[in-house]
């Protein structure tokens, strides 16, 4: 048995094949032009980590275990806003739709930023079922980016302590709290899976 990875995103390859080491289990990342990429047409981030993964599944090589990971994130002022459509609701970098993020909270005080990124991995086991869980970490929008150390949204976050996650240095491949939560939660989930199956056995 092994794991597919259900990204094409080199940075995603990375982070999901640590996040997902502790199974034990071989890593596999798609061939080029093995799967079409799957419209991410969900209302959340758990339907479309559910989406990719199904969709890399129907073209997956043999048994294997596919994981799809999505992220976003939702500021309570703008109802939830970016959301699904963080990596995509207006063209350009993180860094430029950071800055529309902050053009459309202006005059929102600090009280009112509150926001939380959410990442949803899903699993799709051979011949089964289709899993997804959730890791979230919470904080406000800050009134203007802080921090060098890293670029996009990590500058507009601030965590409950104040400090922005791009004043927090990241080893290579590390990633923050909602997605190293939702991946210790799949790779639970893959383990647990493994010890049923070999009890059928
Ligand atoms: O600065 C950030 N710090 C974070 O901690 C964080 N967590 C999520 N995000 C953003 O959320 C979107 C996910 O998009 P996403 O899941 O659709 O990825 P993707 O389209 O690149 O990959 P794929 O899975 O479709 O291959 C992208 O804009 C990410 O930058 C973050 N940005």
């Amino acid at each position: 048995m092994d794991i597919t990875l259900g990204t094409w995103n080199p940075g995603k390859v990375e982070w999901m094949s640590r996040g997902l080491a502790g199974t034990g289990l071989p890593i596999r990342r798609l061939k080029e032009g093995q799967v079409p990429e799957a419209e991410e047409t969900g209302s959340s981030c758990e339907e479309n980590a559910l989406i990719k993964a199904l969709a890399v599944a129907k073209h997956a090589d043999g048994p294997t275990i596919v994981a799809a990971e999505d992220s976003g994130l939702f500021i309570e002022a703008l109802d939830g806003f970016p959301g699904v459509r963080t990596a995509r609701f207006a063209p350009g970098s993180d860094d430029d739709r950071s800055r529309l993020l902050l053009e459309r909270l202006k005059g929102v005080p600090m009280e009112r930023r509150h926001a939380v990124f959410v990442s949803a991995v899903a699993l799709k086991m051979p011949g089964g079922f289709g899993k997804v869980f959730r890791g979230e970490l919470r904080g406000r929008i800050a009134m203007e980016p802080v921090g060098d150390k890293s670029e996009g949204y990590d500058r507009i976050f601030l965590l409950p302590t104040g400090i922005s996650l791009a004043s927090l240095p990241l080893e290579a491949g590390e990633v923050r709290d909602h997605r190293r939560k939702a991946l210790a939660l799949a790779s639970e989930g893959i383990l647990s899976w493994l010890d049923e199956r070999r009890g059928l056995i």
